[in-house]
């Protein structure tokens, strides 16, 4: 067959948005080159392996975010020029993308520097096991993960192991950092918010004397708060609020196991349901003026079912005390010892895979 002007065209005004929205929506392809062009004026440190090659490496870390050519950069860099960070970046990076595996999308992206991450750990495992009969001591969670028994007493074998280790370092790590992002943030936007916390996270800051708080006092705290030490409940009213208005984790999964009614439709059995926790979360029926960034709003707590920001049920986050108190405990130190302002107050929103302004919160700040 041969093409005529018009089925080029044709073709290429097919195509052409076709291919820019894969680029876009799926990869943040221009974000990613963004991002990573600011990140090469201001100087950031290069990944090992690339020391004799600054602008090379670079470059290579530049197309190696965008997905469009880090299929084949992940696979070419020599091993040492990408970190355990650069590829969980890469992970997260997809998480809440599209899953067609192939060259060019986020997700196929997000399999392969899975695939190199645990490659990582599984180094780790090894020597773990070679050096296990020396070092019979829990250290760390690599440690505590091939020392668990299941019920009936095994030990977890090495593919759980990984994927554990993997899946809570991902479920750990970005959400509370995303979290003291956006704290950083609404705190440098409410500052008489921050007045109020840091008035009453000083006395305790002064007894302490330079000596570290604990989780549990923190957690004590949390308990307590009300009627021992009044003093702190506004900081878990900060951490709570800012994971409410954050909406970090907007959506949760689940599967209908049964035939389900639910406000006359039917959820069919086995069908997937997407619950939007950032509508309960910012509907005015819940909470009033529900975009304000009000911690005192938590001095009552929440209509029952309308705040699920740790999920629920038996598949609730298994880390949801651990992240409080981690948000807490950064906001003590934080708010006792530092002030900031947002260098770019104004700037726009991003939001795959997570929310977030597109400076990642740039701040300037000093010692209080
Ligand atoms: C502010 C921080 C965090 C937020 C907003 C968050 C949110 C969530 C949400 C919404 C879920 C799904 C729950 C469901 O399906 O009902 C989840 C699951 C999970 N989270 Fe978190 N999380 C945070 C921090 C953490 C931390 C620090 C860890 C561990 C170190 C963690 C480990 C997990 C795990 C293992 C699951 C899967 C639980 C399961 O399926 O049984 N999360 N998280």
């Amino acid at each position: 067959m041969e093409f005529t002007i018009a089925m080029w065209v044709a073709l290429v005004l097919g195509i052409g948005p076709l291919f820019g929205w894969l680029l876009w929506s799926w990869n943040d392809f221009w974000f990613g080159l963004g991002v990573r062009a600011r990140c090469s004026a201001s100087g950031t440190k290069l990944p090992p392996g690339h020391m004799g090659v600054p602008f090379l490496g670079e470059m290579l870390k530049l197309f190696g975010t965008s997905s469009l050519f880090s299929a084949l950069m992940i696979t070419l860099t020599p091993k040492g020029a990408y970190t355990l960070d650069d590829f969980f970046e890469g992970l997260v990076h997809g998480i809440r993308s599209y899953p067609l595996n192939v060259p060019v999308t986020a997700y196929r992206r997000a399999l392969q520097c899975q695939k190199k991450a645990v490659a990582i750990f599984r180094e780790e495992l090894e020597k773990k096991k070679k050096n296990q009969a020396a070092a019979k001591d829990v250290t760390d969670l690599l440690d505590g993960l091939m020392e668990l028994k299941d019920d009936e007493g095994q030990h977890l074998n090495d593919k759980e192991v990984l994927d554990n280790i993997v899946s809570l370092v991902v479920a750990g790590y970005e959400s509370t950092s995303l979290s003291i992002m956006w704290a950083l943030y609404y705190l440098a936007k409410y500052p008489k918010i921050l007045q109020k916390l840091r008035d009453e996270n000083m006395p305790l800051s002064k007894m302490k004397n330079g000596e570290l708080i604990t989780s549990d006092e923190l957690a004590k705290l949390k308990y307590t708060n009300k009627a021992c030490f009044p003093l702190y409940a506004l900081l878990f009213h900060v951490v709570e609020e800012t994971i409410r208005l954050a909406n970090i984790a907007a959506t949760v999964f689940r599967t209908a196991t049964r035939d389900v009614e639910y406000k006359g439709y039917t959820i069919p059995k086995g069908w997937k349901v997407i619950l939007w926790v950032r509508y309960p979360h910012t509907d005015p029926e819940n909470l009033a003026d529900p975009l304000c960034f009000n911690p005192d709003r938590w001095d009552v707590p929440a209509k029952p079912g309308s705040y699920q920001v740790f999920g629920g049920g038996a598949r609730i986050c298994a880390g949801n005390m651990l992240a409080r108190l981690q948000v807490g405990i950064f906001l003590h130190y934080l708010a006792t010892g530092y002030e900031w302002e947002l260098v770019n107050p104004n700037a726009e929103m991003s939001y795959l895979s997570h929310p977030k302004p597109v400076d990642g919160v740039e701040i300037a700040i000093s010692k209080l």
